[in-house]
């Protein structure tokens, strides 16, 4: 089943001497159990693809479908429900809310859809468990824990519920090796259960776990291959 597809997709900003192609003409199919990586320079368009793949953001042409749906055919309020009930998002700076807990947070996107706090939290500590994180550490707010646990939060806010689509931006930024291997794995396992996962990385051996990387330059999909085929040898080839 295809979870997300990009349909001649193309982003710009601005207008005349500053109009800015931030992504032109893009494609892209995404089916439920892939993981497929995004790489490519600084500016190349990376985020811009993952904001219009979340509905975070609106193309200037082209359509993006999210299970069939078209994003652009959705009121605010219903592109806001789809968002909360199929897309996970971990951000680059984990966007945690410093006024709850960890698990307050992980539960945010339950009780805005209407559930109960109690079936929520219990839906949390759950998904906290996932990424390792026991009921302690949970009850604690977003300066009491590292910056490893904090991402870790981010992670199980993305994956909580029955998301389908799940989008990570740089998502290792802020750990060590060690943990950002860990929340690859939570990733990839997700992505194996069922759902489909759009990671941007800058890094090859991260692409590794993924099924696919496609390779951006200058807003344009240049290349798209299985990464054992050769993550490094496409960086070589943008010359980043
Ligand atoms: N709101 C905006 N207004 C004007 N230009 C923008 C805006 N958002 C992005 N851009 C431009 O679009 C291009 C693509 O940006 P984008 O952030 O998608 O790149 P990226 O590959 O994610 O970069 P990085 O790796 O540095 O995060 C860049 O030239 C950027 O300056």
């Amino acid at each position: 089943m295809t979870v997300l597809h990009l349909k001649g997709v193309s982003r710009t900003h601005g207008t005349g001497e500053n109009l800015v192609h931030a992504l032109v003409d893009a494609d892209l199919t995404i089916e439920a159990g892939e993981l497929v990586a995004i790489m490519g320079p600084s500016g190349s368009g990376k985020s811009t693809l993952l904001n219009l793949a979340g509905g975070l953001d609106a193309p200037t042409s082209g359509e993006v479908l999210v299970e069939g749906t078209v994003l652009a055919s959705l009121n605010k309020k219903r592109l806001a429900a789809l968002r909360r009930r199929s897309v996970g998002y971990v951000f680059q700076d984990y966007n945690l809310v410093p006024s709850l807990t960890a698990a307050e947070n992980a539960a945010l996107p339950l009780e805005l859809d209407g559930l109960s706090a109690g079936k929520a939290r219990k839906l949390a500590l759950a998904a906290l468990e996932e990424v390792g994180l026991d009921a302690k550490q949970a009850d604690r707010f977003p300066d009491e824990i590292s910056g490893g646990q904090a991402q870790r939060v981010a992670i199980a806010r993305a994956l909580i519920g029955e998301r389908r689509l799940v989008l990570a931006d740089e998502p290792t930024g802020a750990l060590d090796s060690h943990t950002g291997e860990e929340v690859l794995k939570l990733l990839r396992r997700r992505c194996d259960a069922g759902a489909a996962g759009l990671l941007v990385t800058h890094d090859a051996r991260h692409a590794g776990w993924a099924d696919r990387v496609v390779f951006l330059r200058d807003g344009k999909i240049v290349d798209s291959s299985a990464p054992l085929a050769g993550a490094d040898s496409l960086l070589e080839g943008a010359g980043s």
